[in-house]
């Protein structure tokens, strides 16, 4: 499994940026198992990267390709069947369901394709201390509540590359330590590598590999 970035750079970003990016404008690869971080502050990108890698969006110039197939060239329909087996994410806005609980947030997502039983939402929703609100709405839960309610949806699917944007953001460092102690135990028993875009405060990720957006 490899994701290769080649020359990507958003449409809205001067040509001057890939100067001092470590990303923008350059030839990466990334094999299954690595840890990536990316280091991005406050309008360097960040979002508009994940969202490229996710194919959210198109705005760039470049490629990006996942086993050799640019991502560019799949339909919208084909990409979304790949993303379904082979990318999870963590968006920047989470982008739940309100109106639903949590437990049916998370479930929703098993349901498309299932890699865990049902049993394991309760589980995950434990360990990362938020087991009493599986039963509530999620316009309910405060934001950092949210934030585990979606990282527990994101491994609810098999993966190859776990993509998070600012995951971490509205927790405390000791909920945050125990999200990403769950993530990387999920990224690990499936051999995926997790890509990790966040400002330069997360100390506790173990990266193989370092980048400034
Ligand atoms: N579609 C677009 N058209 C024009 N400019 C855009 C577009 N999307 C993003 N931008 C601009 O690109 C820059 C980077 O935006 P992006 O949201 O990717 O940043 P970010 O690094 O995630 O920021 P933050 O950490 O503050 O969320 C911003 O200045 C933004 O206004």
């Amino acid at each position: 499994m490899l994701l290769q970035l080649q020359q990507v750079l958003p449409t809205y970003f001067d040509l001057s940026r890939s100067l001092t990016s470590e990303v923008w404008g350059k030839d990466l690869s990334f094999q299954k198992g690595e840890l990536v971080k990316i280091v991005a502050p406050s309008g360097s990108g960040k979002t508009s990267l994940i969202h490229f890698l996710y194919g959210l969006r198109l705005e760039y110039q470049g490629t990006i390709s996942y086993n050799g197939n640019a991502s560019k060239d799949l339909s919208i329909e084909e990409f979304s069947k790949y993303r379904k087996s082979h990318i999870s994410i963590v968006l920047q806005d989470l982008r739940l369901f309100p109106e639903l609980t949590v437990w049916e947030n998370i479930n929703i997502k098993r349901q498309l394709n299932p890699y865990h039983p049902e049993a394991k939402i309760k589980e995950m929703a434990k360990q990362l201390g938020i087991d009493h609100k599986l039963n509530s709405l999620c316009r309910l839960c405060s934001y950092g509540e949210q934030q585990r309610v979606a990282i527990i949806r994101s491994l609810m699917q098999p993966f190859d590359f776990l993509l998070l944007d600012e995951p971490f953001s509205h927790l405390d460092n000791n909920n945050a330590r125990k999200a990403m102690d769950l993530m990387l135990q999920e990224a690990k028993s499936r051999e995926a590598t997790v890509l990790l875009a966040d400002l330069e405060r997360i100390e506790f990720f173990p990266y193989t590999r370092l980048y400034h957006l």
